[in-house]
């Protein structure tokens, strides 16, 4: 049995493919989704046109339910890690494969130290989940599931082939995580903008922004020694010059960027719409840290973090491109 645990956006689109395919999959998450999903089912749709529909998944609130999995895969934001890691402890077989299917760097190991007797592997999902309401979860970007090649997960990659979802296995995932948040640094723009990431995109301010965010992690990145993976094939290191170029330019080269569905927003913009606090000191955040941890600065990501702090509290989440790059580059 395959036991999602912290199945919100994420958690039911992985979980609910793979149950889709014919996986024996258990979810575990909240009181609210646990009700929609008993009402509706789950549909689980992409921006390919692919529809599919699991009319009545196992859905539970009571950590129990994943006693005994075989694999557990871990959807809480990372706030929420250490908690669930405390929650699963007890109750998994020694040597049961844990992934991580979470934004950040620092994930994996907040796991570990919770549950030293499995077997902790960190994983990353490319694509962006929208909650549609009713059950329904559409995928509305391209991009795959990733994971760090382990032994462990051998028995689990049918599943995630039948889905049409293949694990891609790396020998060392943190390079394909530094390049994921390279992406996720966009997370708190697109937040603060009040759009969705295609019109915000879109907009040469916000990607300045966004460009100056990442100049800052790469020399952070180097500091530390760690290599960004390439995404779809381009250095990590060009992209901050692609995405200053003028709208019409930036069309045209980085279509895929673009790729988006119109409705998708990031997950941190979902958070603040839901009124749940954010991860945003593990994105934007985690590279002032990282910064701060060699000696060298992140102003720019550091205003961020305390922009959509205040936009927790209550404050502005509607700049315009101009006057957040203002706000970034000129802090009160
Ligand atoms: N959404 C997206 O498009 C993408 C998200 N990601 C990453 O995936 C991870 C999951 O994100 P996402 O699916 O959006 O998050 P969601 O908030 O939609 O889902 C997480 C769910 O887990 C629940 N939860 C938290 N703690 C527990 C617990 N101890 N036991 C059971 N349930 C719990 C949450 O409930 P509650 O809110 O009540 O705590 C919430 O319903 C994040 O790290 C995110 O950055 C990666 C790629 C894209
Ligand atoms: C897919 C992406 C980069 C943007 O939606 C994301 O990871 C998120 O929203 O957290």
């Amino acid at each position: 049995m395959i036991c999602v645990y912290g199945a919100g956006s994420i958690g039911c689109y992985v979980g609910g493919r793979l149950a889709a395919a014919g996986a024996d999959v258990v979810f575990v998450g909240r009181e609210r989704i646990a009700a929609e999903v008993r009402a509706h089912g789950l549909r689980l749709t992409d921006l390919d046109g692919a529809d599919e529909r699991v009319p009545a998944p196992r859905y539970e609130t009571d950590p129990a339910a994943a006693a005994d999995a075989d694999l557990v895969l871990v959807a809480v934001k990372s706030a929420a890690t250490a908690d669930a890691a405390a929650q699963l402890a007890p109750l998994l077989r020694p040597g049961t494969p844990v992934v991580s299917f979470q934004n950040g760097l620092r994930n994996a190991a907040t796991l570990r130290s919770g549950l030293p007797e499995a077997v902790v592997i960190p994983g990353m999902v490319a694509f962006n989940v929208v909650h549609r309401g009713d059950g329904a979860f559409h995928r509305g970007t391209g991009g795959g599931l990733e994971a760090q090649a382990h032994p462990a997960l051998a028995p689990h990659l049918d599943a995630f082939a039948r889905a049409a979802m293949p694990l891609a296995l790396h020998d060392d995932l943190l390079g394909v995580q530094a390049a994921k948040l390279l992406l996720n640094l966009n997370n708190a723009v697109n937040a603060l903008s009040g759009l969705p990431l295609r019109t915000e995109l879109s907009q040469r301010p916000y990607r300045r922004v966004l460009a100056r965010a990442q100049r800052e992690a790469l020399a952070a990145y180097k500091a530390a020694g760690i290599r960004p993976a390439k995404t779809a094939g381009a250095d990590p290191r060009l992209v901050p010059h692609v995405l200053g170029l003028p709208d019409a330019l930036f069309t045209r080269i980085a279509a895929r960027m673009l790729a988006v569905d119109p409705h998708a927003r990031s997950s941190t913009a979902d958070d603040l719409a839901a009124g749940r606090p954010t991860e945003v000191d593990y994105l934007n955040g985690e590279i002032a840290a990282l910064a701060a941890e060699h000696g060298a600065a992140a102003p720019v990501n550091e205003r961020l973090t305390a922009l959509v702090h205040a936009a927790e509290a209550g404050g502005r989440r509607d700049f315009t491109g101009p006057e957040l790059l203002a706000a970034v580059v000129r802090p009160d």
